[in-house]
């Protein structure tokens, strides 16, 4: 146990799927897994093992931000043993040529945060995800036909930035397609233990054109991104 999982040792899978928002991971949890135990309610980050198609595999609650993920992922890979996290998220597009429902595979992930700097002194702006476990979700989404658009994603520490346009920037100067706030402290921490990590998520709206999804079909169009996250198992 830690001071924020009260599961028991060795009750989670060896692969974690981690959305930001617990009811995402009851969802999955209900919808696709069998066998399904409730490991964690703490904080209500709710976490579940199960198996997906007879193969083990657990989907927690990672909450919104790098400090909320940053202890989440640490826990998991360090108490629990845990080898892989792949983020399952929601993003906002930096650039017209992603549309609303697409699923984004990180290839790097920019961030301007302290999160590294604090941790252990890294300042460097970039992180990388696990290339095998990259390779995995490609081979995967090309198996279910699901198109899988790739890029440096932007991890932000902020959702309400004072000047909407700054993304316009980030785009030109670091090749971010998309936001989200959690993949850079999710990467740092992996690779600081000596784990894997990787991140896909699904357009939810677009700064450029500033559609966005409603609530209700993110839900739906959600499934594909998880179709392929449990597809690596
Ligand atoms: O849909 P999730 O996984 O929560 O991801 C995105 O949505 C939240 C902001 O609305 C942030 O957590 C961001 O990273
Ligand atoms: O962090 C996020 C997630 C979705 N959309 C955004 O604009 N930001």
């Amino acid at each position: 146990m830690t001071p924020h999982i009260e599961a028991a040792p060795g009750a989670f899978a060896k692969t974690v799927l981690m959305p930001g928002d617990p009811l995402r991971a009851q969802f999955i949890a209900t919808n696709y897994l069998e066998n399904v135990r409730e490991i964690n309610r703490v904080r209500n980050m709710f976490a579940y093992t199960g198996t997906f198609r007879g193969k083990p595999v657990s989907v927690m609650g990672s909450g919104m931000g790098m400090p909320s993920i940053g202890i989440y992922s640490w826990e998991l890979f360090k108490e629990y043993d845990v080898e892989r996290i792949i983020r399952i998220g929601s993003c906002g597009a930096y650039t017209e040529d992603l549309a609303l429902y697409d699923v984004v595979l990180a290839t790097h992930v920019y961030s301007e945060t302290s999160f590294g700097q604090t941790q252990n002194g890294e300042s460097s702006p970039y992180r990388k995800p696990s290339s095998a476990l990259n390779h995995a979700l490609i081979q995967c989404a090309h198996a279910l036909d699901i198109p899988l658009k790739t890029g440096t994603i932007h991890s932000c520490d902020v959702f309400y930035r004072e000047n909407f346009e700054d993304f316009r920037r980030i785009y030109a100067d670091f090749g971010a397609i998309c936001v989200e706030m959690e993949a850079f402290a999710l990467f740092h921490n992996a690779q600081v233990l000596g784990k894997e990590a990787a991140c896909i998520l699904t357009v939810s709206d677009n700064l450029v054109t500033q559609e966005a999804a409603s609530a209700e079909a993110r839900q739906t169009a959600f499934t594909r991104m998880m179709d392929v996250a449990l597809g690596v198992l």
